[in-house]
């Protein structure tokens, strides 16, 4: 008996949501791997409908760590300042593929007296998220201490990582550009897919969530097939691949279970 609530219907995801900027991608593929499609098809995904991953969000205080969780999760935004003490942490509920998956998003304090406490809840993330204000330099240039921190904990080969800029309303498009391309740089030498948002106005918000949803579903399928040896050897999802525009690229053999 599932004693869990459905799946909210905006919370239903049937194609693989795109990247923000192509030059700051985990991958650039139009859709989700054919024997990922095809396991889900199949009922071959295992446990990743049972599983719940989790995904920390990192970065200085003040950066609108909270309101980005909140857009998304509640659809609200509080203009006051109130800092996370220690941690919290929501539920999302997604449907991909046709398969249950959820995430369970850390939000973590920035302030530098309430951070060893966060820091202990950094372990076993699958996704982290890097969060610096798109209005202030010294909170990008702070994200690769933050991810330092953040993968003294975590398997920094398996871990996906997201750097997003925050407050976008603030900036205006010249201002933004220009942070742009920094950031660009610190995201592609992190490794990260790079994202900018405004939980103000919700610009880029779902998008966002949703990508980092069904990339973290991507890769529990694909661990899943491996694990069930469905998967052929050598057929594996790579970091550092030698193709350049993809951090997280898998062999391109076609599947033997689809046409
Ligand atoms: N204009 C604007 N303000 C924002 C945005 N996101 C957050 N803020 C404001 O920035 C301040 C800090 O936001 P929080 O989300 O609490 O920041 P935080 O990163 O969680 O901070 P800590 O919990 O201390 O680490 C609040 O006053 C928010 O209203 C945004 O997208 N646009
Ligand atoms: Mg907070």
């Amino acid at each position: 008996m599932n004693i869990l609530a459905p799946v909210r219907r905006d919370r239903v995801l049937t194609k693989l949501p795109q990247c923000l900027r192509k030059e700051a991608a985990l991958h650039v593929h139009k859709d989700f791997q054919p024997r990922v499609t095809c396991a889900c098809q199949e009922h071959r995904t295992g446990t990743v409908g049972f599983k719940i991953s989790k995904v920390i969000v990192v970065g200085d205080l003040s950066v609108g760590k909270t309101c980005l969780i909140n857009r998304f999760c509640k659809d609200t935004f509080d203009k006051n300042y109130k800092a996370t003490i220690g941690v919290d942490f929501e539920m999302e509920r997604f449907e991909v593929l046709g398969v249950p998956f959820s995430l369970q998003l850390w939000d973590t304090a920035g302030q530098e007296r309430f951070k060893c406490i966060a820091s202990t809840y950094y372990r076993g993330a699958q996704a982290i998220i890097i969060v610096f204000n798109l209005n202030d330099v010294a909170s990008l240039e702070h994200t690769k201490q933050w991810l330092a921190d953040a993968l003294k904990e975590n398997d920094p080969s398996s871990v996906l990582l997201f750097l997003v800029g925050s407050k976008k309303d603030l900036s205006t498009p010249a201002q933004y550009l220009l942070m742009e391309k920094d950031a660009l740089k610190v995201a592609q030498e992190m490794k990260a897919e790079y994202w900018a948002v405004s939980s103000l106005t919700g610009e880029n918000v779902r998008e966002f969530f949703f990508r980092v949803a069904a990339l973290t579903f991507e890769v529990n399928v694909l661990a899943e097939l491996e694990k069930s040896g469905s998967r052929r050897i050598g057929d594996v999802v790579r970091i550092n691949s030698d193709d350049s525009n993809l951090y997280l690229t898998a062999s391109k053999k076609k599947p033997t279970c689809c046409p």
